[in-house]
C-alpha cells in the first residue's frame, strides 16, 4: 500500500503530514515514523503528524510522534501546518477558515489569517507542578523560580505545561548555552517523570525574548510553538517580561499573547507547505 504524505514547517519545525481522515487510529506506527523522521535514510521531520476524524464534536484529531517515537500531547507550530494542511485537503468545499482540534492536550483552535499566518487558541497554561508534571517542588505549589541541579550547575527555572511539560531558564545569552550537552540532562532529569521540554531564554526587551529550544523526543529544533508560549508565560510570571511579545527562535519569529481578558495563550507564525510524496511498498500499521 502507499501513502500520501505532504511535508510542512513551521519556522523549520518540520514535520511529515498524513491524512488519517478515514481511520481513527494513525496508519503509521512509531517504529515506522522513527525511520520516516530519519534525515538521512528517510524523509527527515521533527515529527509526523496524523489528521483523524473529530472526537467529541470537533472537527478533527491531530496525533502526533515525535522523532523518537513517542507521542506528545500537543505541538503548536505543527497545529499551524495542520491547519494549513487541513484547507488544502478540503480544497473547494472549505467553508471555514477556523478548525476546533481535539488534541491530547483538549481542544485547540488554529484559525487562518487573511495574510496566511495562522492564530492558534492554545488555551489556558497549566502552572501547578503536578500538571507540569514535576516533583520539583511539593504538589500543589507552583513551579516558578525555583532551583534545579544540573551538570553539577544550579539553574532558575520556571515550569509551565501548555498540555506538554516545558521547563524554562532565563539566560544572560542563549547563544553561550551548550544546548547539545545541557539539553538531555534536562530532558531526562528525575524531577520530570514524563521528561520535559527546555527553553533558554534571553530577555532583550520586555517585548522581545530570544529562544533556543531542547524538545522532548526531538532534540535541538528550529522552533517550538507551545515552548514560546510556555516561556511567555513564565516570562509574565517572573515579572520579566509583558504579556504580549515577540518570541525569536532560530527558525525565525512567533508573535505570543497570554490574555488578561481569558487567560488563555495565542501564538500567531507561519505554516509552509514544502513538497508531496508518496512511500511506496509502504506496510500501514492499521491497513
Ligand atoms: N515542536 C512542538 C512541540 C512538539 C512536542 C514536543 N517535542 C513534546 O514532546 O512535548 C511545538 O511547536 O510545540
Amino acid at each position: 500500500m502507499a501513502i500520501e504524505f505532504t511535508k510542512y514547517h513551521g519556522l523549520g519545525n518540520d514535520f511529515i503530514l498524513i491524512d488519517n481522515r478515514s481511520s481513527s487510529l494513525p496508519i503509521v506506527t512509531p517504529e515506522q515514523a522513527i525511520k520516516l523522521c530519519d534525515r538521512h535514510f528517510g524523509i527527515g521531520a521533527d515529527g509526523v503528524i496524523f489528521a483523524l476524524p473529530g472526537e467529541n464534536g470537533t472537527d478533527y484529531t491531530m496525533r502526533i510522534f515525535n522523532s523518537d517515537g513517542s507521542e506528545p500531547e500537543m505541538c503548536g507550530n505543527g497545529i499551524r501546518c495542520l491547519a494549513g494542511f487541513l484547507a488544502e485537503l478540503e480544497g473547494e468545499s472549505r467553508n471555514q477558515d477556523s478548525y476546533r482540534i481535539h488534541t491530547l492536550a483538549g481542544v485547540i483552535t488554529p484559525q487562518i489569517l487573511p495574510n496566511g499566518q495562522v492564530k492558534v487558541d492554545m488555551g489556558l497554561p497549566r502552572l501547578l507542578a503536578a500538571e507540569i508534571p514535576t516533583t520539583l517542588t511539593p504538589a500543589p505549589e507552583k513551579v516558578i523560580s525555583q532551583p534545579l541541579e544540573v551538570a553539577g550547575q544550579t539553574w532558575e527555572v520556571t515550569c509551565v505545561s501548555m498540555g506538554n511539560p516545558h521547563c524554562i531558564t532565563f539566560v544572560e545569552d542563549v547563544a553561550a548555552i551548550e544546548l547539545e550537552t545541557i539539553g538531555p540532562k534536562f530532558e531526562h532529569h528525575p524531577v520530570f517523570p514524563q521528561r520535559t521540554n527546555t527553553e533558554f531564554i534571553q530577555v532583550v526587551r520586555r517585548d522581545y525574548l530570544k529562544m533556543r529550544v531542547w524538545e522532548r523526543g526531538a532534540g535541538i529544533t528550529l522552533a517550538c510553538g507551545t515552548g514560546a508560549c510556555a516561556s511567555l508565560v513564565a516570562g509574565v510570571l517572573t515579572g520579566k517580561c509583558d504579556r504580549t511579545a515577540t518570541v525569536e527562535l532560530p527558525g525565525g519569529l512567533l508573535q505570543i499573547e497570554w490574555s488578561e481578558i481569558d487567560q488563555r495563550v495565542y501564538m500567531t507564525g507561519p505554516a509552509e507547505r514544502v513538497f508531496t510524496g508518496k512511500l511506496s511498498q509502504f506496510s500501514s500499521s492499521n491497513p
